[in-house]
């Protein structure tokens, strides 16, 4: 199998993508650097490793009793969910979802928003929210069944719609990095700082999958659906493995937890994996998207310059999205093919895709704003 690029003769590190990915040696400089953490032992990094501001984007790192709160970020419990509306694509009056869409966060429903946010009920401003970046609630539809089986087993059917949810624990998360910020060093597992550290962090990602329940059902609500979870899976987590091993996600999703939705971007189609195996090096991870090819300035400068017009959408996709910085910033183009992503997945027998979907209206924010 000609997949795993091994970074020099260190065994500690695999990235899990062919030579024909895009694997910036920027990113595998950032997840060489992990080496000097203190109780590393090894890093799996997927096909969609991309730089990040303080490390790899697209990785899992294992470490021997050490918690890197750093490593997980501000955004935790950021993760992917997807949702099974009961209508069909032929049902959908096109024009007026677009139009009800627009008004997501209005619809959202005090009460439920405060009983969702009960687990941290200063941060309820924030529940029933996408927040910035490439957040999103994706409208899609399933338009190819690779394992009929399998889509028959969890009511996946061809031409149903489906709502993405990809968004985090908004201002939870960072106010937790911030409270428990303690630099490189990092946090003994069992210490009563590390201790102390994983309950709130544990808080925050369950904040996270509420906010994507919520905003699920709420978008549901407005395209006159219900919404049944089919998975929720986050990217940016730790958690204690057997034997005092410390396992951190960042932007990798987990295979140990069932299916896991694997998004491209919003001119792309996504799908929904079925994890297998896989080898032990992986660490029980998998890509959690396409991932980054070009940086958010970069993407903003060339649609400043004008020096190429905006791509027409492959997918005739709609989106929302009143603050064009953000549109220039998250467009297609921004991402690596995720066909390429899926085809790495698989050939490393790490998952396989069950079921494809296409997106048919994102909602990325309705509020412009001066940026
Ligand atoms: N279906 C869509 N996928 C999208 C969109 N914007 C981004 N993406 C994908 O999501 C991941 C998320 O990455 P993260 O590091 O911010 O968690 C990214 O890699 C893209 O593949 C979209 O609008 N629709
Ligand atoms: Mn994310």
């Amino acid at each position: 199998m000609n997949i795993h690029h091994w970074t020099g003769a260190d065994r500690r590190f695999r990235v899990f993508a062919s030579p024909a990915s895009w694997i910036e040696g920027a990113s595998v400089a950032q997840l060489r650097l992990l080496a000097g953490r203190r109780g590393f032992l090894s890093a799996a990094a997927m096909a969609d490793l991309h730089p990040g501001h303080k490390g790899p984007v697209g990785c899992a790192i294992e470490t021997e009793g050490v918690i890197h709160p750093d490593l997980v970020g501000t955004d935790i419990g950021c993760g992917m969910a997807l949702f099974a509306l009961d209508i069909e694509q032929r049902q959908l009056h096109i024009d007026k979802a677009f139009k009800a869409l627009h008004g997501l966060h209005e619809a959202v429903d005090a009460g439920d928003r405060a009983h969702q946010a009960a687990i941290a009920p200063d941060y309820a401003p924030g529940m029933g929210t996408v927040g910035g970046g490439n957040h999103f609630v994706e409208l899609q539809v399933l338009d190819d069944r690779a394992d009929e089986a399998a889509c028959d087993a969890h009511g996946l059917r061809r031409g149903a719609l489906f709502l993405l949810v990809h968004t985090g624990s908004r201002s939870l998360g960072p106010e937790v990095l911030e409270r428990h910020g303690v630099g490189e060093r990092g946090l003994d597992l069992q210490s009563p700082e590390g201790i102390a550290y994983l309950a709130d962090h544990d808080r925050a990602v369950a904040f996270a999958a509420a906010n994507r329940k919520l905003l699920a059902e709420t978008a549901a609500s407005l395209v006159r659906g219900n919404a049944r979870l089919i998975t929720d899976q986050p990217h940016n987590f730790v958690e204690p493995r057997p034997g005092g091993r410390v396992l951190h996600r960042k932007g990798a999703a987990p295979a140990d937890r069932g299916l896991s939705p694997l998004p491209g971007s919003r001119g792309a189609q996504s799908h929904l994996l079925l994890p297998e195996a896989g080898p032990g090096e992986a660490l029980a991870s998998l890509p959690h998207g396409a991932g980054r090819k070009r940086d958010r300035a970069g993407m903003s400068d060339r649609a400043k310059d004008g020096d190429r017009p905006p791509r027409a959408n492959p997918l005739g996709n709609r989106i929302i999205c009143a603050d064009r910085r953000m549109a220039a910033e998250e467009a297609p183009d921004a991402y690596k093919n995720i066909a390429r992503v899926l085809a790495d997945v698989e050939e490393a027998g790490l998952a396989r895709s069950i079921a494809r979907f296409r997106p048919i209206v994102t909602f990325k924010t309705a509020e412009a704003r001066g940026r």
